[in-house]
Formats: C-alpha cells, sequence, structure tokens
C-alpha cells in the first residue's frame, strides 16, 4: 500500500485504537492508505481471534490486503448498513472537514464512509490543520478533463493532471477516470467548493469530505487523541 508522510507508529496507534471500535457482528467500511491499512491488518488479527466482522473494500488496495489478513469482505451492494466506516485523511481541520483522496480512492471512499453509521477518521498528527489548504483531488471522466480544468480555474483554482509514478501517462483510479489535483489555496469554506465541484458535469468525485466525520482519532507518541464532531 502506498504510503505517506508522518510517522507510521503514529499511524498504527490510531489504526489499532479504531479497529477496537468494532464489535462482533458489525459491517466494516475499509478505508484506502497507510494509516487504515493498520486497521485493517489489525482487524485481520481480530478475525484470527475470534472476531465476527465483514469489511466493504474502498479500493483494490484495501480489498487485497483484507484478503491478505484474511478479513472476509462483503459488497457494498449486498450489505443493508455500515456500522462502522475507518479511513485515512490527507488533511483534517479543526471542525473535521477532510481532504482525501491521495491515493486516488475518495470516490469509493465517500460513498462508504458516507453510508456508515459512524464514520471514523485515523491519521497522525501531520494531517491536522486550522483551515484545510492543500490541493483537491477530484476524479473526472477521461473525455471531460479539458471542461473540468476551465470549471476549476473559473473556481481559481489551479489544476494538474496527476501523473503516475512508475507508467508514462496518467495515473487512472480503480474506476477508470483521471485525477485533477487542484490547489485552491486556503480552503476556510469547504462546503461552497465542495458544491460547486460536485455540480461540475465531467466530475465523478472530489476529496472534500465535508460534514462527514464522526470523530478523529490522531496517533501521538503517548497515546490517541479523540475529536468527535459537537
Ligand atoms: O485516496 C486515498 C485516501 O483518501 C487515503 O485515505 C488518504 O490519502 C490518506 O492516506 P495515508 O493514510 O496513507 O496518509
Amino acid at each position: 500500500m502506498k504510503t505517506s508522510g508522518g510517522s507510521d507508529a503514529a499511524k498504527r496507534r490510531a489504526g489499532e485504537h479504531a479497529a477496537d471500535l468494532v464489535t462482533d457482528g458489525d459491517v466494516v467500511g475499509l478505508g484506502t492508505g497507510s494509516t487504515a491499512a493498520h486497521a485493517i491488518r489489525a482487524l485481520g488479527r481480530a478475525v484470527d481471534a475470534g472476531l465476527d466482522v465483514q469489511g466493504v473494500a474502498t479500493s483494490y488496495a484495501s480489498r487485497d490486503l483484507a484478503r491478505e489478513v484474511g478479513l472476509p469482505l462483503v459488497e457494498l451492494g449486498a450489505v443493508s448498513r455500515i456500522d462502522l466506516a475507518i479511513d485515512g485523511a490527507d488533511q483534517v481541520s479543526d471542525d473535521l472537514a477532510l481532504i482525501k483522496g491521495g491515493g486516488a480512492a475518495h470516490a469509493r471512499e465517500k460513498v462508504v464512509d458516507a453510508a456508515a453509521a459512524r464514520f471514523v477518521v485515523v491519521a497522525d498528527p501531520s494531517k491536522e490543520t486550522a483551515t484545510l489548504d492543500r490541493s483537491v483531488p477530484v476524479e473526472v471522466l477521461p473525455d471531460a478533463r479539458a471542461t473540468v480544468r476551465r470549471a476549476v480555474r473559473d473556481l481559481d483554482g489551479e489544476p494538474t493532471l496527476r501523473a503516475a509514478e512508475r507508467k508514462d501517462g496518467p495515473v487512472v483510479t480503480d474506476n477508470g477516470n483521471l485525477v485533477l489535483d487542484c490547489d485552491f489555496g486556503a480552503l476556510p469554506d469547504p462546503g461552497s467548493l465542495a458544491t460547486a465541484l460536485a455540480t461540475t458535469p465531467g466530475v465523478v468525485a472530489h476529496g472534500l469530505f465535508v460534514d462527514l466525520a464522526d470523530e478523529v482519532h490522531v496517533g501521538h507518541a503517548d497515546g490517541v487523541r479523540v475529536r468527535a464532531r459537537d
């Protein structure tokens, strides 16, 4: 699984802390990224110890890891509820708005995280910020990349087509689409940008997760700090 910056020990603490919330019979959304991976591994160990749980994967990567650690999987369309989703973030603001999509998995993550009765974000301290200000990943239909680029510029953003690292050309998402990383500077009001992006034709999903997270579990050297939405 692709890693990002931040301490792996802090990510592990956060991931394992969130995995401890899972109880017998739960259906759990399995986020993508290096922090959520710690939760998936912890759940695999809990299954070995007798926990009855089913996971809903948010990407090929989280599905493959769940299989590797023996965590039973179920398709999103085959469940009537998701009790808890555990997912990472690229940035978390003071009011628990998120930027996600560093691994280009945000489209399916948003479906699963939003469907969960409880959405728990796991992070290391490097992800915390007062105001979101990272580039916002925007998944676009390949044919719409030029029109979406123009729309992003009209919103005062600067879009960059995400390039693949070990392949010539762009990143192609699990859904067969492309990603524009859009720099809008600081986002004091991410909700209005989220609406503008969501209503742009050709946008499949953007990486702003506003009013979705219920809790953030941040791993520290001496434990885990939990922040809950008011
Ligand atoms: O597309 C990827 C996801 O949104 C990840 O959850 C996010 O990028 C955070 O990943 P990591 O835990 O590796 O920093």
